[in-house]
């Protein structure tokens, strides 16, 4: 639905120059929600602006929905831009408008008639659960319903490209929240694809299905989510993630921890589980069938894109052979197993 190919934006000439975006290529399939991460200055805005032609890249190509947006004019912008709705961080409503009239606009510009405006406009309310508030005015609304109205908003001409600039990161974690759940309710009802920048690795293990990581303009690395959580290869991608994750291991294990399998310490194993780990009860087997207790120390274990994935740090209770025969069980149950050291017993 949206193909980048090799786009760069650069602003100002010669030595001034900022190179805000450099050869970025990036495809999202239809009806899938990709997230585009990265730190401030990394160049999402810029690249999510290039989509609808905001900006226009300095290299590349844009097809969204088959049609190639650097080659049109400027006059014919505005017809493409149909296909593609976006939303903002600070929601940018129209102050003297009330909620009908600021969901209304794009349709009006459009010249639809008044009768059927309405209909659409109501329609639109619905979805986002604000039919009771069509009469207020955006300074009586509360930050989150200030984001469906913009929402209702970008719908309103039947875009098949939703953009979301950030459109979260003005919001407390509860509204964040229900937000991303509407984005997911719409993508699922409507089928509309997604394309979302975030600073926030959470908003991505929400809802998105594929991430890609920029840094310095430049695209580092991309992948399926739950993937991507056990794969990440970048120590950027690392630091996003653990953003997310709290696995530390406690200060009490840390000072019996060593590297070397003294006598009678427990092997101490970080379990990676991915999209392709075999649901397995991991526990009751490693005990009943291989003779192995588990000690949980913490886990994050999450549902996101479609799939389980996470981690766990755990205590292996057995005799060499017996932990090492349970290892070897979750590695042929595709988790992953990263031995971190021996646990020494309480002297
Ligand atoms: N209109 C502009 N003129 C000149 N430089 C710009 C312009 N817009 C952005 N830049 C520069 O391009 C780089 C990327 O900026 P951009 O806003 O795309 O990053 P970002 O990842 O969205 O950051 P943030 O999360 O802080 O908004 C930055 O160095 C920024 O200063």
């Amino acid at each position: 639905m949206i193909k980048l190919t090799n786009i760069s934006k650069r602003y100002g000439e010669g030595d001034a120059a900022v190179h805000a975006v450099r050869n970025i290529d990036l495809e999202v399939a239809t009806g899938q929600i990709m997230g585009v991460i990265g730190e401030s200055g990394a160049g999402k805005s810029t690249l999510i602006r290039c989509v609808n032609m905001l900006e226009r890249p300095t290299e590349g190509s844009v097809i969204v929905d088959g049609q190639d947006l650097t080659q049109l004019s400027n006059g014919e912008l505005p017809s493409a831009r149909r296909n593609i709705g976006m939303i903002f961080q600070h929601f940018n409503l129209l102050a003297s408008r009330t909620v009908f009239a600021n969901v209304a606009l794009p349709l009006e510009l459009a010249g639809m008639d008044k009768a059927a405006i309405k209909q659409r406009v109501n329609e639109l309310l619905d979805l986002v659960g604000l039919s009771h508030r069509a009469s207020a005015y955006p300074k009586e609304l509360s930050g989150g319903q200030k984001q469906r109205v913009a929402i209702a908003r970008a719908l309103a001409p039947k875009p098949k490209v939703l953009l979301c600039d950030e459109a979260t990161s003005a919001l407390d974690p509860q509204t964040t929240q229900s937000i991303l759940g509407l984005l997911k309710d719409i993508n699922r009802t409507l089928g509309l694809t997604i394309l979302l920048i975030t600073h926030e690795m959470h908003v991505v293990k929400s809802i998105c299905d594929r991430v890609a990581i920029i840094n310095n303009g430049e695209l580092v690395e991309q992948g399926d989510v739950a993937w991507f959580f056990a794969n990440a290869r970048t120590e950027l991608a690392r630091r996003f993630i653990s953003s997310t994750i709290n696995l530390d291991i406690p200060e009490e294990y840390q000072q019996r921890l060593s590297a070397e399998p003294l006598t009678g310490a427990l092997p101490l194993v970080r379990l990676g589980f991915t999209g392709e780990t075999v649901d397995t009860p991991l526990i009751s087997i490693l005990s009943r069938d291989l003779g192995v207790d588990v000690t949980i120390l913490s886990a994050d274990i999450e549902y996101a894109g479609g799939v389980k994935f996470g981690f766990m740090l755990a205590e292996l209770d057995g005799q060499p052979t017996q932990t090492q025969a349970a290892q070897a069980y979750l590695q042929d149950h595709k988790i992953q197993v990263e031995l971190l050291g021996y646990v020494r017993r309480h002297d």
